[in-house]
């Protein structure tokens, strides 16, 4: 069992405002008391006894914590320390202090596709290099996708939340109807075996709603969505993407492939023309 530091986390940091909340708990910033440096406090509630239903179960905490030792990368979050308390495990992670990229774009009038290019660039070289570690984020959406420095001219895109990720071992069947209806691919609705590819099929859904604001397979209710998903029911609505390259629609149509083996692998999308042009 995964050992944190037993100290109290309030005598090392000052704890601020919630920058964010969930099933998990919340995410406070807080101030390291030694430094003055601002980092992201993870507050999550721990269930005291099996037969609690409030809180995480302590070993999908410590997964999370050992997939995020595992991925150090300039466009992954990284993790500082870890403490616990009695029902509480804290995770003190770096502060991406630009929010998530998807308010950065909502308060662009439009995105160029050079910048898109740009995000989805850092974007796939994290998630590149989480797969190249056989490790599969499964929660890949916009919430989820944030930036260091939203002033910044080049924003650094930065990976966050893997309370959903996966370490595949050798030989190993994982299966997870967990994530986000709109961005979830087939295999995840039909309760198949996953694979890194699952994290792909989601790239193109992003791709997708960066360029148009439209999501692809969004229905009236969450039954519908995943209906559209497993039909494979999306278009490039003329209104909506008379302006992007045929290149991106390439790139979006070689990711939405039902079969997980057949889709592009990050790397594969790096070297795609709308990527890197010939
Ligand atoms: C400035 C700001 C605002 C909201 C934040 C964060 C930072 C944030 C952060 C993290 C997580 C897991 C959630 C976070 N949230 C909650 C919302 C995430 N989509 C994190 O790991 N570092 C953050 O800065």
């Amino acid at each position: 069992m995964a050992v944190f530091k037993p100290e109290n986390v309030e005598d090392f940091y000052e704890i601020g405002e919630v920058l964010g909340s969930g099933h998990f708990g919340q995410v406070r910033q807080v101030r390291e008391r030694s430094t003055g440096i601002y980092w992201a406090g993870k507050f999550l509630k721990i269930r005291k006894n099996t037969c609690s239903r409030l809180g995480l179960v302590r070993s999908c905490v410590e997964k999370e914590v050992e997939i995020l030792q595992a991925v150090q990368h300039p466009n992954i979050v990284t993790l500082k320390d870890v403490f616990e308390s009695r029902a509480e495990v804290v995770l003190i992670l770096e502060l991406v202090s630009g929010g998530e990229l998807f308010d950065f774009i909502a308060a662009k009038e439009n995105l160029l596709e050079s910048e898109a290019i740009e995000f989805m660039t850092q974007i796939l070289e994290g998630l590149g290099f989480m797969h190249s570690k056989n490790i599969g984020h499964f929660d890949l959406k916009p919430e989820n996708i944030m930036l260091s420095d939203k002033v910044a001219a080049q924003p650094n895109i930065k990976l966050i939340d893997f309370g959903l990720a996966h370490h595949f071992h050798q030989g190993e069947e994982y299966k997870s109807t967990s994530g986000t209806p709109q961005y979830i691919a087939p295999e995840v609705i039909n309760s198949e075996p996953l694979s890194t590819a699952a994290d792909m099929w989601s790239i193109a859904v992003i791709t997708y709603i960066l360029l148009s604001g439209l999501s692809p397979f969004q229905g009236e209710t969450d039954e519908e969505t995943l209906r559209n998903i497993s039909i494979m029911n999306y278009a490039f609505p003329a209104q909506y993407f008379s302006t992007t390259s045929s290149m991106v629609k390439d790139f979006i149509q070689k990711l939405l492939v039902k079969i997980p083996s057949e889709r592009m692998t990050a790397e594969e999308c790096l070297l795609h023309p709308w990527i890197k042009p010939i």
